[in-house]
């Protein structure tokens, strides 16, 4: 009866839409095997809202790694402990799809490869930037090609620490991804490329400093600006009181400022600033997670 922990996941990293994301030590558990019937618990975040029936998406996962496995489909009992919260920008749903990949193939023996799980997350996620971490863990950089995912972990930057300030309400990545262009300037893609590209080189080299410089965006921030009140002051908020960094974490509400180590300051500041937008949220100091969704 496997128990897997997976991570939340910061994707993006700023400009590197559906490309870039980082694993987070916050996580959701789950408890997976067969059972006679389909059973299926929360506990913890989601527990009024998260589906129990066949639509539930880590069910949905699991029978994935099945069917691609060729093994028959069964009843699974699953029981989901949840600390990651829902349609925050914290990746609870590439949380969910991860613990039900890696639970039923550890509860299969393991027939699938972690490349062959990253390639059916994505697949069911539609973007592979909060998945990969989820299953790989540390900071990930992944491209589609065609129907593959190909994708490389690296390790996030000694000293880095995230400060993320996550608002009461929801905002689903449906919604958040329903108000961006088709189309964008060129000036605007060469921006953003620019900038994936030298703030991989600073992961690489473990310069935080450039890393900070480059996570500024043009490509998904401004058209999210209008769903998330307050955003750009809680932006000037964190870097007036110490972050190298701060962006949108994943599809949003959640905003997530990149610190040289514990910066106390930070997360007050953050949660003022959004106040006075009349928008309550909490705060979470979390470092970058080295492993992701694994059997414990
Ligand atoms: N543990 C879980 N099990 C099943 N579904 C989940 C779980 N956690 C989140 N979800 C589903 O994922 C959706 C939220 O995903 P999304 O909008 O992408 O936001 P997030 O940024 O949190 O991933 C919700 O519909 C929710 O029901
Ligand atoms: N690249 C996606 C990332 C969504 O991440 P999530 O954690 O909010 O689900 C996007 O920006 O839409």
């Amino acid at each position: 009866m496997p128990l897997v922990r997976v991570p939340a996941t910061t994707a993006n990293l700023g400009p590197g839409f559906d490309t870039l994301g980082m694993a987070l030590d916050l996580y959701d558990e789950l408890l997976i095997e067969a059972a006679p019937a389909l059973e299926i618990t929360v506990t913890g975040e989601g527990e009024a809202t998260i589906p129990r029936g066949p639509e539930n998406i880590a069910y949905r996962a699991a029978l994935a790694v099945f069917a691609r496995a060729g093994r028959p489909a069964v009843n699974l009992k699953i029981a989901m402990y949840n600390s990651i919260p829902v349609a925050r920008g914290l990746g609870s749903s590439a949380a969910a799809l991860a613990g039900g990949l890696v639970g039923a193939n550890a509860l299969l023996g393991e027939p699938l490869s972690q490349d062959e799980l990253v390639n059916l997350a994505a697949d069911l996620e539609g973007h592979p930037d909060n998945v990969a971490p989820a299953i790989l863990g540390g900071l990930v950089v992944a491209a589609r090609d065609g129907d593959k995912v190909y994708c490389r972990r690296l390790e996030p930057p000694a000293g880095l620490i995230t400060v993320v300030a996550i608002p009461q309400f929801t905002l689903s990545t449906r919604v958040s991804r329903g108000v961006l262009p088709a189309r964008v300037a060129l000036s605007d893609a060469v921006f953003n490329l620019s900038r994936v590209g030298l703030l991989l080189a600073a992961v690489q080299a473990g310069d935080l400093e450039l890393m900070g410089k480059m996570m500024e965006d043009k490509l998904h921030q401004p058209y999210r600006l209008p769903l998330v009140p307050g955003m750009n002051e809680v932006f000037g908020a964190a870097r007036e009181a110490g972050a190298l960094a701060v962006a949108l974490s994943g599809s949003g509400p959640s905003v997530i400022a990149f610190c040289r180590g514990r910066k106390p300051e930070v997360g007050p500041a953050m949660a003022a600033a959004f106040a006075r937008h009349g928008v309550a949220c909490t705060v979470k100091e979390l470092a970058p997670c080295r492993h992701g969704a694994r059997v414990i």
